[in-house]
């Protein structure tokens, strides 16, 4: 069996308990001050006000958002399923409007000027993030989990003092980290925040695998260093380790997708890239995500300081309903996404995806996009080739392609150039191309996770999308957990899909990353096998 090709490779590149809740808050059993303070080793005083690895933060909830009527915030977070499980007490209300953030110099310069309101995820968290708190997110895919992190970053490092040099001979000493899985989410995420970094004068670099190490030192030695590295955990690795970055002054470490880096596979880099940082009492960690399987919980606390956790959607166990339940978080599938399953003969699939094509681009449809996901690298190249010799118009992007025709790939598939992307699971996180109207999974994925990450790749920011699935009996260890997220988004579940088994196999930490697989063409891959 081929190995399966999902994110980059290491070497490439306690819930707390609860006691109630009111409105969607629910409040911990921590003593802690109110206001936006944590308890814990983090310095708190009253409103917000935070001290940690030297950086004040200090969030004030403004007075338009104070007179808001309690039965208007109790409505809006009913309306947009947000679920506060703080530790702390703080009692913060969600921003509902921009209008309600407190002024800043970041803030004053508009960097939102094109959204009408914050997104449900954004709304809850900024008070928290803002006021030095850890925070876990955890929001549908396209939901603005991006800028729910990159704002209080760029914040953090706007309102404290800029050390003279963020550069100490050939050290750059950044004073953010961001730790994405695959290159191109954290190019994304790199463009991202620097479009907020630069309104207030910080540097943002990206760093990872497949790339000119000497192009990206020479970045890093740049004007005055790097204030905010995004990177995957491999090249920031090799960085580190030759010296050429340090961490010791990050005061703001994110892990997005962070379910997939607390994985097997990336464990160990994300416990020396946080270890390489001020330990957790001294920075503040945040880590989002759209999946939060119950397996990575315990360790992902371990790296922070009662974090508040901020959920957006319905996401209660039954037997959880009244937040004194073990912190669990129910996978779920963005409820804007038309999610199709065809039960089909292993051997048919490529001739159903190329009739589901033709389908999908008839008429005026003919050049909208749709990205294809396969399992395996070599599936992949064989799909794109069955797709271009049928004559669609397609590229793909897989572990196996150097980094500029992945790059490339990507970029013609944004600009519409080619209308069909067929991808292997290092497209599955993250990443936001507009307008993706179709998913078609050829071959599932190797967790119930990716799925949900997989067809997110439409359907975001507000829009519907659609995606379709061929199911095959090779799949059927997977048919119980597909069940219950067709289920739970309301979606039809064929008859031969039930045919396989309602039983959903639990997951343990172990098995859950059991599948992370190299994809650093340097590097052979491991050999992995299924049932
Ligand atoms: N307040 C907002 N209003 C409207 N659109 C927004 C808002 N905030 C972010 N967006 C847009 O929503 C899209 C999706 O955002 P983003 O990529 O951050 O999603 P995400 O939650 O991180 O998704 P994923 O789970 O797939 O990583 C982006 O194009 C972003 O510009």
């Amino acid at each position: 069996m081929e190995d399966a090709d999902d994110a980059e490779s290491p070497s490439d590149d306690a819930a707390p308990t609860t006691n109630g809740h009111a409105n969607g808050i629910t409040k911990g059993t921590s003593n802690g001050t109110a206001n936006g303070t944590s308890n814990g080793s983090v310095n708190g005083t009253a409103n917000g006000v935070a001290q940690r690895n030297g950086a004040t933060y200090s969030y004030q909830q403004t007075k338009s958002l104070d007179t808001v009527p309690e039965s208007e915030i109790a409505a809006f977070l009913e309306k947009q399923e947000v679920r506060i499980i703080d530790p702390s007490n703080s009692n913060l209300r969600p921003v509902i409007q921009f209008s309600q953030l407190p002024s800043s110099t970041l803030l004053s310069k508009k960097p939102f000027a094109s959204f009408t309101s914050p997104t449900p995820i954004q709304s809850a968290s900024w008070p928290f993030a803002l006021s030095g708190r850890d925070v876990i997110g955890i929001a549908e895919t396209g939901s603005g989990k991006t800028l729910a992190f990159s704002v209080p970053c760029v914040e953090a490092l706007a309102s404290s003092a800029k050390p003279k040099s963020s550069k100490n001979g050939r050290t750059a000493h950044a004073r953010a980290v961001i730790v994405s899985p695959t290159r191109e989410l954290a190019m994304q995420t790199h463009a991202a925040i620097s479009s907020l970094a630069q309104l207030v004068g910080l540097s943002a670099v990206c760093l990872y695998g497949g790339a000119s190490k000497d192009d990206q030192r020479a970045l890093l030695r740049k004007n005055s260093g790097a204030d905010i590295i995004v990177a995957t955990p491999g090249r920031l690795k090799d960085f580190l380790s030759e010296g050429a970055v340090s961490l010791e002054s990050v005061m703001f470490a994110v892990l997005d997708e962070a379910d997939r880096m607390l994985d097997k596979g990336f464990e160990d880099d994300i416990k020396l890239i946080l270890g390489s940082c001020p330990p957790r009492e001294k920075r503040q960690t945040l880590m989002f995500t759209a999946t939060w399987p119950n397996s990575v919980r315990v360790l992902a606390e371990s790296f922070m300081v009662d974090p508040v956790k901020v959920t957006i959607g319905n996401r209660t166990r039954a037997g959880d309903e009244d937040g004194e339940g073990n912190g669990t978080v129910e996978l779920q599938a963005n409820s804007r996404i038309e999610q199709k399953v065809e039960v089909v003969d292993p051997r048919g699939k490529e001739q159903r995806l190329l009739e589901l094509l033709r389908e999908a681009q008839k008429g005026s449809a003919k050049n909208d996009r749709i990205l294809v996901f396969c399992l395996y690298k070599k599936e992949a190249v064989r799909v794109e080739q069955f797709l271009d010799r049928r004559g669609i118009r397609v590229a793909s992007i897989h572990g196996d392609l150097p980094q500029e025709k992945r790059t490339r790939a990507l970029e013609a598939f944004k600009a519409g150039t080619t209308s069909v992307l067929v991808a292997t699971d290092v497209a599955a996180r993250g990443l936001d191309i507009p307008e993706v109207k179709l998913v078609i999974n050829v071959t599932f994925p190797l967790t119930i996770e990716d799925y949900v990450h997989r067809i997110g790749r439409t359907g975001r920011a507000g829009k519907l999308g659609k995606a379709i699935t061929l199911f095959t009996e090779h799949d059927k260890s997977h048919s119980g957990s597909l069940v219950n997220i067709l289920r739970a988004a309301n979606q039809p579940v064929p008859d031969e899909l039930l045919k396989f088994g309602t039983t959903v196999k639990k997951k343990g930490h172990d098995s859950y990353g059991a599948f992370f697989k190299d994809v650093d063409m340097s590097k052979k891959g491991t050999k992995i096998t299924f049932d």
